[in-house]
């Protein structure tokens, strides 16, 4: 299997440097279909880094009655989908965080007021935190899992949220907090994987892959060099 991606530009692609193992360079691809700058982190917090990050660009509305956790697994799976199709022969790799009061899912709050009503129903009380990620794998197969963490915030009063909106912290964030940054201020306590939180579960994400022809080990810069 070729390493080269070279898919047709569009916006908010970006493409990354080689990978730094030359023994890898017979390994399918990595893409990272997601603009989710925690997502790359993430990964390279295990020593993965994309070959490419191509962004899905698809609308992220919930379906009438769609329940959060269905949610979540619906719109990854609908990232790698659109991503798989401008290339083959890859692993593609998507994600959807959302955050859930009961039935209700939370997304990204379009504005300050939006954020403040998240927070505000947030506040005191213990939500779930869904995230969706999907796999497309080189052979075309499409695999989907959703991991779920529970979280407990404390009682907010009028200057947590104040403070917090003037930091502008929760844009882009599902629920309107980030529980790596200000946001853990607000956190109590979590039950469950806290990288499925900020956007990405680690553990399960591993799993998936191993089992599926991607020994995260081998491919791992992190991981010894003798791995191969
Ligand atoms: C709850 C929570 C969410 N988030 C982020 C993770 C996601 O980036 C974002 C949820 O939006 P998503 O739609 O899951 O992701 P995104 O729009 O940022 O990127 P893409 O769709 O291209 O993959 O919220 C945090 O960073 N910290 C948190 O504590």
């Amino acid at each position: 299997m070729g390493e080269t991606v070279n898919p047709p530009a569009r916006g908010g692609e970006q493409q990354i440097e080689t990978r730094q193992s030359a023994s890898s360079d017979s390994f399918p691809p990595l893409i990272l279909a997601s603009a989710s700058p925690r997502r790359q982190e993430l990964l390279l917090q295990i020593g993965l880094k994309p070959d490419l990050v191509d962004p899905a660009d698809i609308p992220e509305d919930a379906l009438p009655d769609e329940l959060p956790r269905q949610l979540a697994a619906r719109l990854a799976d609908e990232k790698a989908a659109a991503v798989a199709e401008r290339h083959t022969g890859a692993f593609v790799l998507a994600a959807d965080t959302v955050v859930a009061v009961g039935r209700r899912a939370l997304g990204k709050a379009g504005d300050e007021r939006e954020a403040r009503n998240y927070l505000t129903l947030l506040s005191g009380r213990r939500h779930r935190v869904y995230t969706g990620m999907s796999v497309v794998l080189p052979t075309g197969r499409q695999i989907t899992r959703v991991v779920s963490s529970a979280v407990i915030f404390k009682p907010l009063g009028e200057h947590d949220i104040a403070s917090y909106l003037k930091s502008g912290e929760w844009r882009g964030k599902a629920g309107a907090y980030a529980i790596q940054g200000l946001g853990s201020l607000f956190v109590r306590q979590i039950q469950g994987s806290y990288s499925n939180i900020v956007g990405l579960p680690l553990h399960e994400l591993a799993a998936l892959l191993n089992g599926n022809g991607f020994d995260v080990w081998q491919r791992s810069s992190l991981a010894a060099s003798d791995q191969e």
